[in-house]
């Protein structure tokens, strides 16, 4: 049974950022995740989790400028100090809040040498997977679709997952996001068969429109059952838009949180 995480930056936006755990908890959600904690402290948040009986399955380090429209900068040369000192910002939030999934995000690579970008990746996620190994804490690579993000370095599952292998350490997985992948790769359910034991997070939205998982060109109702016959044992994330407002479109959780 796959265990749902509201994500909070998209979901729940009625309300205030720290207001959003109770709601989640409210809803029937035990799990969340959200891109950016880095507006509160780290205590202010822990504090909400254990008030409402949650469990944060992922964030994701600072990303750079992101209104500027960056998008982290794991493989941009030239950025390595800056990179480790989110990877630092980010570790100190994840043992506050007891996380052991944390995204790096890759960058915008377009118009930079591809080798040189690679070989910029792979170091930069061995300094972090070194950094975070002693916390049983697993970073995750995410491929992010072309069309909302052009340029961006991981574009395709089977790029995300070649490069998890090239970076050699044990905590590092792939974050398979059906939404980008469905976009990019298609053919889900080998694709999962294929990435099966190479990724350690799953998010959801409907494609195209990234709303509720129960509309849209893909099954989730399949897709989910195919994760659990595979043994997947993670979390997997509500990472959409609602369509109408949060509580109103969360019809589809039924079956998946009981209520
Ligand atoms: O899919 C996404 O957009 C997110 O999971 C993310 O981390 C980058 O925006
Ligand atoms: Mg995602």
């Amino acid at each position: 049974m796959p265990r749902l995480a509201a994500n909070l930056t998209m979901m729940f936006t009625e309300v205030p950022f720290l207001d959003r755990f109770e709601a989640a908890a409210d809803n029937g959600f035990t799990a969340v995740e959200f891109l950016f904690p880095y507006e509160h402290r780290p205590e202010e948040i822990a504090e909400r989790i254990q008030r409402h009986g949650l469990e944060i399955a992922l964030f994701n380090m600072p990303p750079g400028n992101w209104a500027a429209g960056e998008r982290g900068m794991a493989a941009i040369p030239g950025r390595e100090a800056e990179f480790a000192r989110n990877a630092g910002i980010a570790l100190a939030y994840a043992r506050t809040l007891g996380v052991s999934r944390v995204h790096a995000m890759s960058g915008i690579t377009r118009g930079l040498d591809p080798v040189e970008c690679r070989n910029t990746f792979i170091a930069n996620m061995r300094v972090a997977c070194d950094m975070f190994a002693a916390d049983g804490i697993t970073i995750l690579v995410e491929a992010l679709n072309t069309r909302d993000v052009p340029g961006y370095f991981v574009a395709h599952q089977e790029e995300a997952a070649e490069l998890c292998a090239a970076v050699e350490r044990p905590n590092i997985a792939v974050q398979f996001d059906l939404y980008h992948a469905q976009i990019m790769d298609g053919d889900l359910t080998r694709l999962a068969e294929q990435l099966n034991g190479r990724f350690a997070h799953v998010q959801i939205a409907s494609v195209p429109e990234r709303h509720e998982p129960d509309t849209g060109e893909v099954d989730f109702g399949h897709m989910l059952k195919v994760l659990d016959q595979l043994g997947y044992q993670g979390f997997v994330g509500c990472e959409y838009n609602p369509r109408n407002g949060t509580v109103a479109g969360l019809g589809w959780t039924r079956p998946w949180l009981g209520g």
